[in-house]
């Protein structure tokens, strides 16, 4: 696929996507941690590329993530249907209230709260990647960390099947720009009560090598 602009959150991400794309013409770029700092660097590099006459065809969230028990196992690779927005709301007493129910604009919402997978671009990564799972990445700024908030995330987003803390902000970053958007990410942990010793972070990253190809 030409002209794709790759974001990871970290370098050790990027270093994973290019040693999966040897000969590929691919910009690869670690953009920071979190919905925020990624989304902003993303805009910049893709208004940068605009201007200079050579604008990104699409643009590619990858990474590690963590993933749904059931859903997807660690080590795996998951392929985003959208990207959502996941603890962007207010809480009451009665629960978490979603941004897009508490009555604002809409046009202040930009794409929503979740940014769809461009069909064609995740068509493709699909059929290059037949053993990924594929569903909805919950974006969250905050690593879920206990069973009731994994219970609470389940309920809300049944058909979520990873999280990770980039997606959405890249997403927007690329609606913004007019720009198809899909979301890659392989498996580092699952999703649960905090359990660092579960993180399996060189397995995750070997795998985004792996699935990297699907991008050439
Ligand atoms: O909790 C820690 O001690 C810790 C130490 C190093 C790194 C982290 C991260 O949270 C890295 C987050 C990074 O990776 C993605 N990611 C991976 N697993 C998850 C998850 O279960 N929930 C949310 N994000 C996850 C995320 O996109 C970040 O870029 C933690």
């Amino acid at each position: 696929m030409t002209g794709l602009l790759v974001v990871t959150a970290v370098p050790a991400e990027a270093e994973a996507v290019r040693a999966g794309l040897p000969d590929a013409d691919m910009v690869v770029v670690p953009v920071g941690v979190g919905p925020a700092v990624a989304g902003a660097a993303t805009a910049r590099l893709l208004a940068l590329a605009e201007a200079a006459g050579r604008p990104y065809q699409g643009v590619v969230s990858a990474g590690v993530a963590g993933g749904f028990a059931g859903a997807v196992a660690v080590g795996g690779t998951v392929l985003g249907t959208r990207s959502v927005a996941a603890d962007l709301g207010a809480e009451s007493p009665a629960g978490f209230i979603p941004v897009d129910e508490l009555g604002m604009p809409p046009e202040l919402l930009g794409g929503g709260v979740a940014i769809a997978a461009d069909p064609d671009l995740l068509a493709t990564l699909q059929s290059n990647l037949p053993e990924a799972t594929v569903g909805a990445v919950l974006t969250v700024s905050t690593v879920t960390g206990t069973a009731r908030s994994t219970e609470e995330l389940r309920r809300r987003h049944p058909d979520a099947v990873a999280e990770a803390m980039e997606g959405y902000g890249v997403g927007v970053a690329a609606a913004h720009a007019g720009l198809p958007f899909v979301e890659l990410r392989t498996v580092s942990n699952p999703i649960g009560p905090r359990d660092r010793d579960a993180w399996r972070m060189r397995e995750a990253l070997a795998a985004l090598t792996t699935a990297a190809a699907a991008l050439a």
